[in-house]
């Protein structure tokens, strides 16, 4: 189950940005950074070294359903967005303003403002809930919490820069992750 999770998110990220023959289309599209495979390796090392000691939260079937159910929302919230921006998404921070770029405030983004963001979190605690592994748990919601904090800065002050006042409206009208 979570070979065919973390499967189904690589590969649809990387189909989604050749369908849309975005800009920053690469073998990047499919988001193996190596942060991302340091910290997806010591969610294994944690889960293996548990259930060797048989650790008793291991055996809560309600964690893993919460946990799909998790990713599950997750996964819909991320390709919502992925799929409403189009090409005006991108898998890297655009540095200069692209021609074709315009403001996207329509469908989840009317909601919230970095939806790819919300979604992306609640996918990644979801796999840590079905592999029940507290620690990983916690230190992804705090890695998280922390990146896309800075992310998110560094992202409304460029959008500021290339939209001005259409995202300043935008940003006082709509919460940044919900
Ligand atoms: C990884 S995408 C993330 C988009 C958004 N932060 C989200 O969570 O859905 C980053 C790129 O999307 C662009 N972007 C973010 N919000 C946008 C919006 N509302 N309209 C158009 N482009 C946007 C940024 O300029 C950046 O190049």
């Amino acid at each position: 189950m979570p070979a065919a999770t973390l499967t189904v998110f690589h590969l649809s990220e990387f189909l989604l940005s050749w369908a849309f023959k975005r800009s920053d289309f690469s073998r990047h599209a499919f988001l193996f950074s190596w942060p991302y495979c340091t910290a997806m390796v010591l969610a294994l090392i944690e889960y293996v070294s548990e259930k060797h000691i048989s650790w008793p939260s291991k055996q809560h079937q309600g964690a893993v359903h919460l946990g799909l159910l998790l990713i599950f929302i997750g996964e819909c919230i991320r390709k919502s967005a992925v799929i409403t921006a189009g090409r005006n998404f991108s898998h890297q921070l655009t540095h200069g303003q692209r021609l074709d770029h315009v403001l996207v405030t329509h469908g989840i983004y009317r909601v919230v403002r970095h939806p790819s963001y919300l979604g992306w979190t609640i996918w990644v605690m979801g796999t840590q809930l079905v592999l029940q592994n507290p620690c990983c748990f916690i230190l992804f919601g705090l890695l998280c919490r922390n990146f896309f904090k800075r992310r998110i800065a560094i992202e409304d002050a460029q959008l500021r820069q290339f939209f001005g006042a259409a995202y300043e409206r935008y940003q006082r009208q709509v919460p940044a992750m919900g």
